[in-house]
């Protein structure tokens, strides 16, 4: 497939919780954005001293305006750069790249849970939106650090039932998204997931056997298959089988790599 690379414009960036914004760009290439859990490359800013890109998932998309949102967590240098940019600053990006969620595994009438942890929530937004517009039933839960740390709650209850969990018991169900799932005795059709390793460790041994997809954020390099910084090992295959996360991924169907 063709390199996707454009400038989109700021049209606003606002903190939603602790450290974590909402980006959202405006521009042409935005046309080419259908797919949820996809992502961005973003390029922070024009220094020279920041020329590696951030991989950034598409949270939302709206066609018609042209216009897709992100979220993010500026922790590091790169991600601080970009909460520091304005309104109007022209952002180069890469993209939509990677293989996203597959809609089509849920049908019409299904039910959907959608499991995130801090900054995996936001592709889940996206692919809430897409499976409800399909006739699937959606309940979500998310699991954030702490009460500072959650956002889109409300967008999320939009879509149906929303469970948060923070691991410090500050707001919602005290623990993980894996304790909620349990007290709760959350079942689903299929299952979509995005968050860190040790969640999606907790899910894989749990719903191996069962309709479940997961996306991967944790390693990055180039973005485009050639670097291999990303690759990671295909789970009971030979020594030589591996995926790149950046051109395979980030979403595979659970079991599918070694985490
Ligand atoms: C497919 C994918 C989707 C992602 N979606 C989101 C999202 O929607 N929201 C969000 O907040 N974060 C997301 N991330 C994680 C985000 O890319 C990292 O938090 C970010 O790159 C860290 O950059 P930094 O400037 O803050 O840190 P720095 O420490 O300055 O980063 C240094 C280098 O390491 C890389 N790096 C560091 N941590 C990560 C990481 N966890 N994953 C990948 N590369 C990393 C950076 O790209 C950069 O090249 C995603 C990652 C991937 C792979
Ligand atoms: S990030 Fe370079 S090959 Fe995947």
């Amino acid at each position: 497939m063709r390199k996707k690379q454009g400038r989109l414009t700021i049209v606003k960036q606002t903190e939603v919780a602790r450290d974590s914004y909402e980006l959202v760009l405006e521009g042409e290439l935005v046309k080419h954005m259908s797919q949820p859990g996809q992502f961005l490359h973003v390029r922070v800013d024009e220094s020279e001293d920041l020329l590696l890109r951030r991989p950034i998932s598409i949270a939302n998309i709206d066609p018609e305006k042209e216009q897709v949102t992100m979220i993010y967590r500026a922790g590091g240098a790169g991600t601080k750069r970009l909460a520091a940019q304005r309104v109007g600053t022209e952002v180069d990006v890469l993209g939509p790249l990677g293989q996203g969620f597959p809609l089509e595994e849920a049908k019409r009438g299904e039910e959907v849970l959608l499991v995130g942890g801090g900054i995996g929530v936001p592709p889940l937004y996206y692919l809430g939106r897409r499976l409800v517009e399909n006739g699937a039933r959606v309940t979500s839960v998310l699991g954030f650090a702490s009460q500072a740390d959650v956002f889109y709650e409300q967008p999320f209850k939009q879509l149906g039932n929303v469970h948060i969990a923070t691991a410090d018991g500050s707001y919602g169900a005290p623990g993980f998204v894996t304790d909620v799932i349990s007290q709760q005795s959350l079942d689903f059709d299929v299952l979509y997931s995005c968050g860190p390793t040790p969640m999606l460790k907790a899910l894989t041994a749990r719903y191996r056997e069962r309709r479940a997809f997961i996306s991967l954020e944790e390693r990055m390099g180039c973005g485009v298959g050639a670097c291999f910084a990303c690759v990671c090992h295909v789970e009971n295959g030979q020594a030589h089988e591996y995926r790149k996360i950046c051109t395979d991924g980030p979403v595979f169907p659970v079991g599918e790599v070694v985490l």
